[in-house]
């Protein structure tokens, strides 16, 4: 039952203890990570194996959970939980003024020819009373085709998210990543149309991600620009795949974060610009977490002529990171949730505006009235 994995967490919440629980995208299973101590593990070069947790900025420390324990359930009891009346939150004039100033000042950085695209972002603040658990649940439930976690360490934070996003997906040598730009409130089943901004804005990340790997791989090809759904939300998508050479794997990783779906190109100005004019931390927002270093099991080939090895497994090595997008961070009575949009030089400030707001109601849904 996946009740005994939360109630483990609820154990580990009360003795001060780190852990997380995560269900990958489309999957039903729930795995629990726990490690047995309260040490501050800290990344040094992504050859680690564990769960990790890095923040946007890596000037500041990556975070690695020890696998001491896994545990995994399958996740029925979710069905059961109900949803809550969605809370929006009040319209907070000073704040909208302070972030049309901010999206206005970066669109005469883009003008000036300085930047094509910057990431703007902003942190929402809400009361909260309600159990981690429960909200977790909900979240569980609201978003199957996400990756849904809960991550806790007793001396860093309380986060959780339910990311459309892959950093990177690595089995052996071969990789998946993604480009995901533009965003249109979904109204109904079908797909949306989308303007030449959000084209442009999406074609941008995937030819930097193009450029950004090539000399660091073996192959990378690019599949067809889809549009799909995260949450009530439709972005736009190309999947790459390619395969990348024995210990390159930090290599491709650092290429990869962070790209200009949550940056901007080109990179290290609109980086400075971010750490310069947002005026806030975004912390582990926008940077990235999952699995790192693990190993798989995989059956052999079937078709093998020597029979006597298919009994054999091969063990390969997976790692399988996600955008922290799409997240909250959880305090005693307030949450802050964490929300953002790419700035080009077509964007309509009181339109990026909107798009915040209706980025927010992804954490808003499941956190209900308080
Ligand atoms: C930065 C965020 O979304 C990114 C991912 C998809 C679409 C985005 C956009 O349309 O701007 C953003 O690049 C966020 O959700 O906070």
């Amino acid at each position: 039952m996946m009740q005994e994995l939360f109630n483990r967490a609820a154990t580990c919440l009360k003795e001060q203890l780190p852990f997380v629980l995560y269900r990958k995208p489309n999957e039903i299973e729930l795995t629990g990570v726990f490690q047995n101590n309260d040490e501050v593990h800290k990344i040094k070069d992504f050859t680690e194996k564990g769960f990790v947790f890095a923040p946007f900025n890596l000037k500041s420390d990556a975070i690695l959970l020890k696998m001491d324990s896994i545990q995994k359930e399958s996740n029925s009891i979710v069905d059961s939980v109900m949803a809550k009346e969605m809370s929006s939150k009040p319209l907070d004039a000073v704040e909208k003024s302070r972030y049309l100033k901010l999206i206005g000042n970066a669109l005469d950085k883009i003008n000036d020819g300085e930047i094509n695209k910057v990431v703007l972002s902003r942190k929402i603040e809400v009361d909260y009373k309600d159990d981690y658990s429960e909200t977790f649940k909900r979240l569980l439930k609201q978003y199957p085709k996400a990756f849904c976690y809960f991550w806790h360490h007793p001396k860093i934070g309380t986060w959780m998210g339910a990311t459309p996003e892959i950093l990177v997906k690595t089995n052996g040598s071969q990789f998946t990543t993604m480009s995901l730009a533009g965003t249109q409130n979904s109204t109904g089943l079908e797909k949306p149309q989308w303007s030449k901004k959000e084209i442009n804005e999406q074609q941008l990340v995937t030819d930097y991600i193009v450029d950004a790997l090539t000399e660091k791989v073996v192959s990378i090809r690019a599949l067809e620009r889809e549009s799909i759904k995260a949450g009530l939300l439709w972005h736009l998508r190309t999947e790459l795949k390619g395969t990348f050479s024995p210990n390159q794997f930090g290599n491709v990783l650092k290429a990869l974060h962070p790209t200009p779906a949550v940056c901007g190109s080109p990179l290290q100005k609109a980086k400075e610009f971010i750490l310069d004019n947002e005026l806030y931390d975004r912390s582990f927002y926008t940077g990235f977490l999952g699995e790192l270093n693990v190993k798989s099991e995989l059956p052999r080939n079937r078709n093998r002529r020597n029979q006597e090895n298919s009994a054999y497994r091969s063990v390969t090595n997976t790692s399988e990171l996600f955008v922290n997008l799409r997240c909250m961070q959880l305090h005693k009575s307030k949450v802050s949730i964490y929300v953002g949009g790419g700035i080009t030089s077509d964007s309509i400030p009181e339109s990026e505006w909107h798009e915040t707001s209706l980025k927010s109601n992804t954490m808003l849904r499941v956190l209900g009235s308080n």
